[in-house]
């Protein structure tokens, strides 16, 4: 990229919005970004996007040149659907519900772990930071991908608090789990996403915190806010 467009990207504000799964992150950063009129990055949908690629090619999720291969190779879209919901197009696919399994959450953790993969999705993750501005949800957007943003924030919560949202919020889709095997998951997700070597969760040191356990949506929504207009006061 030349510097006078990496110049004016990096003029462009944004809010990072790390941490575990079920944290809520998605769900906070999507009302953030509405409120504030900025772009929204889903960037787990990209890593998600190369498992179920790799899935449906085949692929060993062990044989780390066929990830980096499949990683350069898939093509993961976004496209708003009639209702404003956020559809994940794979290689011309509409994969949105697929994305969401926790079978394509372990994928995307596996495959996460190669540096390859995640350097092959660095810059299709800046390429998001357009005017007026974005939000960037992952576990890794304060720390690798913007480190220069503005506005860094990591969510938490009790592990078996994320477990039981997980458990509604699939069950609502009917989808049959028992909420035992959603913490189990959870926890090994947490583990290894927190003990890789490259890029591991942690929150970037300049990040406030926020700690949503026993908090609604909305509370969370306003601490976010809260946040970002503190940096610009
Ligand atoms: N503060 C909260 N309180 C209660 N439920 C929440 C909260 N934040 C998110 N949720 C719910 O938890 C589920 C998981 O949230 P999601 O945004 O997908 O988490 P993440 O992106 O961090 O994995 C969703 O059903 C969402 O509506
Ligand atoms: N920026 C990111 C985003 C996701 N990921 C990986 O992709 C997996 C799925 O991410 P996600 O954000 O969609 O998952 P949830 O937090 O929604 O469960 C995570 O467990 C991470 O291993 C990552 O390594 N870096």
């Amino acid at each position: 990229m030349p510097d006078s467009v990496n110049a004016q990207a990096s003029a462009v504000p944004v809010l990072t919005i790390d941490g575990p799964s079920g944290a809520g992150k998605g769900t906070i950063s999507r009302l953030v970004a509405a409120r504030l009129g900025w772009h929204y990055l889903d960037s787990g949908a990209l890593y998600r996007g190369v498992g179920v690629a790799a899935g449906w090619a085949g692929l060993d999720l062990a044989d780390p040149g066929a990830l980096i291969r499949c990683a350069f190779d898939a093509h993961i879209g976004f496209e708003e659907d009639a209702a404003g919901e956020l559809r994940v197009i794979v290689n011309g696919v509409d994969a949105t519900d697929e994305l969401r399994t926790e079978t394509a959450g372990a994928a995307a953790s596996a495959i996460a772990a190669v540096p390859e993969v995640r350097a092959a999705l660095r810059e299709r993750q800046r390429a998001f930071r357009r005017p007026p501005g974005l939000v960037a949800d992952g576990r890794d957007m304060g720390t690798v991908i913007f480190p220069d943003a503005l506005h860094k924030v990591f969510l938490t919560a009790s592990p078996e608090e994320r477990a039981d949202r997980r458990y509604k919020q699939l069950k609502d889709k009917g989808v049959s789990v028992t909420l035992d095997d959603l913490l189990r998951e959870i926890l090994a997700r947490d583990a290894r996403d927190a003990n890789r070597a490259v890029a591991p969760l942690r929150p970037a040191e300049d990040a406030v915190c926020i700690d949503t356990t026993g908090l609604g949506i909305d509370a969370v929504v306003e601490r976010v806010l809260a946040v970002v207009s503190a940096a610009r006061a």
